[in-house]
């Protein structure tokens, strides 16, 4: 199917990311957000990061300025139900996804195929709750969208291969590259990632290390670009504690329970970058170690 439209939902730091890339892939893409807010600081976000890009070399000017003239941020959910293609990138939550699906339902064009950017949540289930689980796929970007090279694509049970195709063929016009993933909890990536960082969350509950110690081993010790304390705070505290919680209820090994560290920090509002405090505090000119 020839996909020319595209609708975001949540502009957050994955829905901007997601935005940004269709834009300037040459889709038409609708952005929305419940919060005004989070529309204006999505907007100025991709702004900056493609003048980056320009400044750079590594796209022009006309490039950027026709990929803004493609992006609609609009608060009205109904609005985005003719495009040929839904990517949900809201909160990780079942519910908030479950009611933006369910909002759009009398909406969409028939032809309309729906996605999900989720880290964890079952594709099966979100797509049995539709009218089109045939129509309905794990759509997974990696964070900074416009920077990393991989998405995961995930089929859920009735998914069915036009849809596939269609969505690998989006992956390969945005130059990044897919990797197949069955439908089990957090898919390939996260199943392993989220439990490593979980495990550093561990390594600083039981005084192994403090912050600086732990991120810098990992970084000198194992190559990682950023420390797993660093990437908490940079995915969002909430959001792996969630995937924490769908990989320990979704299967059911104490292995993956989540540190009652990373619970307290998400019990304070501490959420890493997005609210300027987490295992490191950003509020000053350069990020502190919270302990
Ligand atoms: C949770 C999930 O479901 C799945 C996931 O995404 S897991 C997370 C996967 N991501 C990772 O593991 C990222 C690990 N980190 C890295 O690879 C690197 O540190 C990085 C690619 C993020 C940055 O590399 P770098 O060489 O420092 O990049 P650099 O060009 O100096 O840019 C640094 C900054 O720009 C951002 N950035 C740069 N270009 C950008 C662009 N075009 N668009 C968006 N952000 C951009 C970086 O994130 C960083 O942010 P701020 O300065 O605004 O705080
Ligand atoms: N962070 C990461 O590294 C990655 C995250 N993901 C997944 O992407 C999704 C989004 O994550 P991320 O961008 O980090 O989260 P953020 O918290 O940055 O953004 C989520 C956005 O969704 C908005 N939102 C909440 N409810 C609704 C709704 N009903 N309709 C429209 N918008 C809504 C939020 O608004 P408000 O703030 O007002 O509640 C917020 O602006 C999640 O499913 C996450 O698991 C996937 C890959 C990587």
């Amino acid at each position: 199917m020839d996909i020319k439209s595209v609708g975001v939902v949540g502009a957050g730091q994955m829905g901007n990311g997601i935005a940004h890339v269709m834009a300037l892939a040459g889709y038409e893409v609708k952005l929305n957000d419940i919060s005004q807010d989070a529309l204006d600081a999505a907007m100025a976000r991709i702004e900056k990061n493609m003048a980056r890009q320009v400044s750079r070399d590594q796209i022009s000017e006309d490039d950027m300025t026709a990929a803004l003239a493609r992006l609609s941020p609009t608060q009205d959910l109904p609005a985005l139900g003719g495009v040929d293609l839904i990517i949900e990138s809201a909160t990780e939550r079942e519910e908030v996804k479950h009611k933006i699906f369910d909002t759009l339902a009398p909406h969409l064009a028939p032809h309309t195929i729906l996605t999900s950017n989720t880290s964890s949540i079952s594709i099966t289930r979100l797509a049995s709750r539709t009218d089109r689980p045939e129509r309905f796929m794990g759509f997974h970007f990696m964070n900074p969208v416009p920077l990393m090279q991989l998405v995961e694509l995930i089929r859920g049970i009735a998914t069915d291969e036009a849809t596939y195709k269609t969505c690998l063929g989006i992956v390969e016009r945005l130059g990044k590259t897919a990797a197949s993933s069955e439908d089990f909890p957090a898919f390939i990536v996260n199943r392993i990632l989220i439990p490593m960082i979980n495990e550093a969350c561990y390594t600083l509950y039981e005084g192994v290390g403090n912050v600086a110690s732990i991120d810098n081993a990992m970084k000198l010790g194992a190559n990682h670009p950023m420390g797993p304390l660093e990437l908490a705070d940079f995915i969002g505290l909430d959001t792996c504690l969630a995937i924490m919680n769908v990989l320990h209820d979704g299967l059911a090994d104490t292995k993956y329970r989540p540190c009652p560290l990373l619970t307290k920090y998400v019990e304070a509002g501490w959420l890493g970058r997005k609210t300027e405090r987490g295992f490191y505090d950003y509020r000053g000119e350069t990020p502190v170690p919270t302990r």
